[in-house]
């Protein structure tokens, strides 16, 4: 560690973590004045999104999610994911682990960019220590944003980090493909994983203690999920718990290769061995190196918690937006704070009133729409049937769409609206490629658009859209 005295800098705005939530938040914080915002990053600017999840899991499915498509209609040719370009189209969306088009952006927007770990060292203050062990200093006029993500969890079951298990670090950054993968999880990583996993090759065991994939969407959902996933090989074990794991050969042997020789894995009173273990149990948040304690905010490691202007309670000038405030684990959500933290911070610095909307969280609280990319998709916004046990459920087959029947021979898939007096309250769909019909709901839910108004926003034919005007009608009827 350098014996130099810190030297102390001031910038209107400090954020730490340069994720998506963070780069919005800095971006929206001062766009169009002359305030100063730094972000500061241990790793990568643009965050686990932009090279650990999002983009490299969906570079990975969209092969797969064409080649079903293609098998499901009259062509000829063997169509199949090519491993070798689908690994190099992956590395193309991750620009190769390569920063510098984010760093260039932030510079462009005004936003400087420091690296290094960062933590809290007094009110306003955040102290970074770089790779040399270098410390600086820098103090906030208007905000501090921590937007510092989460990282994924392994279990305290015997063996199982003493093993070196893949995390979804390795799942979506992979080199070579296992032979044998036990997927520890049956949540959207787990479900995603197994999906390219066994696409591209292995022989793929989810093991999980709910009694479905995808246990917080809609049962019928989480059954044709289960259902896409056997038909592919994968096999699931429900209700279980991986109890033991013991690998004689772990081997550090890097980022999406295989960790060393084989594990003996037990659960549900059997044991097996496989090449590879996948943990995909959730996410800790990003709080437990922050030195929130030195500014009296205690969260015993947990969530970073905020009120609807995305500031911690009793800490004007201290904001958490993104995975590490625990509202919505999602990248557009995190963006979506990060733009209304912003406009706060904005506000404040120039003595604004926060009265209006455009400065509140309003979508964390039931409009939270999300897209899970498996075979088949699931899209869905706001309640399900089970968190709006009085609300009026309406269901209608996909299958029997015009536009969805277009779509594939066989077409299987459902949608469900959860309907509360004249309003909509929450939406699903399940079915291939109906990631698109979601923000119509988003919109009807968020602009509270009621049913008899919807009436008249007219579908084209034949698209799979006009499941809207079918679930209208089962709803009149
Ligand atoms: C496999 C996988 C696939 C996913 N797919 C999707 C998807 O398709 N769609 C979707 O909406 N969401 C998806 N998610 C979730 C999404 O990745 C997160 O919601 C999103 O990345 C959160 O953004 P963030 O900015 O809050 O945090 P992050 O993206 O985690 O960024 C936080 C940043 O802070 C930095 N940092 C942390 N601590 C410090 C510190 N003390 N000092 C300096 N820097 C620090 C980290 O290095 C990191 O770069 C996926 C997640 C996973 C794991
Ligand atoms: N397409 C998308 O939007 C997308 C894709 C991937 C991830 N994400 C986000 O990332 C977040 C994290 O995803 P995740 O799948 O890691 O978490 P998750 O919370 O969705 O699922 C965790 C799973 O692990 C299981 N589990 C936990 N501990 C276990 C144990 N000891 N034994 C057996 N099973 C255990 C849980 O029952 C659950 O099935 C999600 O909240 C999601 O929002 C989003």
């Amino acid at each position: 560690m350098s014996s130099e005295p810190a030297p102390h800098e001031d910038y209107d705005v400090v954020v730490i973590g340069g994720g998506p939530a963070g780069e919005n938040a800095a971006q929206y914080a001062i766009q169009g004045s002359d305030r100063t915002a730094v972000l500061i990053e241990s790793e990568l600017v643009g965050g686990e999104c932009s090279y650990w999840a999002c983009m490299p899991s969906k570079a990975l499915l969209r092969p797969i999610e064409a080649a079903d498509a293609a098998h499901a209609l009259p062509l000829t040719g063997d169509v199949h994911p090519d491993l070798v370009k689908t690994l190099q189209r992956r590395d193309d969306f991750t620009s190769h682990l390569d920063d510098s088009g984010q760093v260039k952006w932030a510079e462009g927007e005004g936003i400087h960019v420091l690296r290094g770990h960062a933590r809290l060292s007094g009110e306003r203050a955040v102290t970074i220590t770089d790779a040399e062990g270098n410390q600086r200093t820098v103090r906030a006029r208007h905000a501090v944003i921590v937007a510092t993500g989460t990282t994924a969890v392994v279990p305290d079951i015997p063996g199982l980090r003493a093993a070196y298990p893949w995390t979804s670090r390795d799942a979506t950054n992979l080199h070579e493909v296992p032979g044998r993968i036990a997927i520890l999880g049956l949540g959207v990583v787990a479900c995603e994983a197994a999906t390219w996993l066994a696409a591209l090759g292995a022989d793929v065991t989810m093991i999980g203690r709910s009694d479905r994939p995808l246990e917080r969407v809609e049962p019928f959902a989480s059954e044709l999920v289960l259902n896409g996933l056997r038909d592919k090989g994968v096999e699931v074990v429900l209700n279980a718990s991986i109890e033991s794991v013991s690998r004689p050969d772990a081997r550090e042997t890097g980022v999406g290769h295989v960790h060393g020789g084989p594990l003996t894995i037990t659960y549900a009173d059997r044991r097996a061995e496989v090449d590879e273990i996948l943990v995909a149990a959730g996410r800790a948040p990003g709080t437990a190196d922050l030195a929130l304690d030195c500014v009296g905010v205690s969260t015993d490691h947990g969530y970073l918690r905020v009120d609807e202007h995305l500031t911690v309670p009793g800490h004007p000038w201290l904001y958490a937006v993104g995975d590490v405030n625990g509202k919505a684990l999602l990248t557009h959500m995190g963006k979506y704070q990060g733009r209304i933290a912003g406009a706060v911070i904005a506000a404040r610095a120039s003595g604004q009133p926060l009265d209006g909307d455009e400065f509140r969280d309003l979508a964390d609280d039931g409009i939270v729409p999300q897209v899970v990319f498996t075979t088949p998709q699931i899209a869905a916004v706001g309640l399900t049937s089970a968190q709006a046990p009085d609300a009026r459920v309406v269901d209608y087959d996909l299958a029997q769409v015009a536009g969805a029947s277009l779509e594939a021979e066989g077409y299987t898939g459902q949608a469900r609206l959860v309907i509360d007096g004249d309003l909509i309250v929450g939406a699903t769909f399940a079915g291939p490629q109906v990631a698109e019909l979601v923000h119509a709901a988003t919109i009807a839910i968020a602009g509270r658009v009621p049913l008899a108004r919807l009436w008249h926003a007219v579908p084209s034919y034949p698209t799979v859209s006009e499941v809207w005007l079918r679930l209208l009608e089962t709803a009149r009827s």
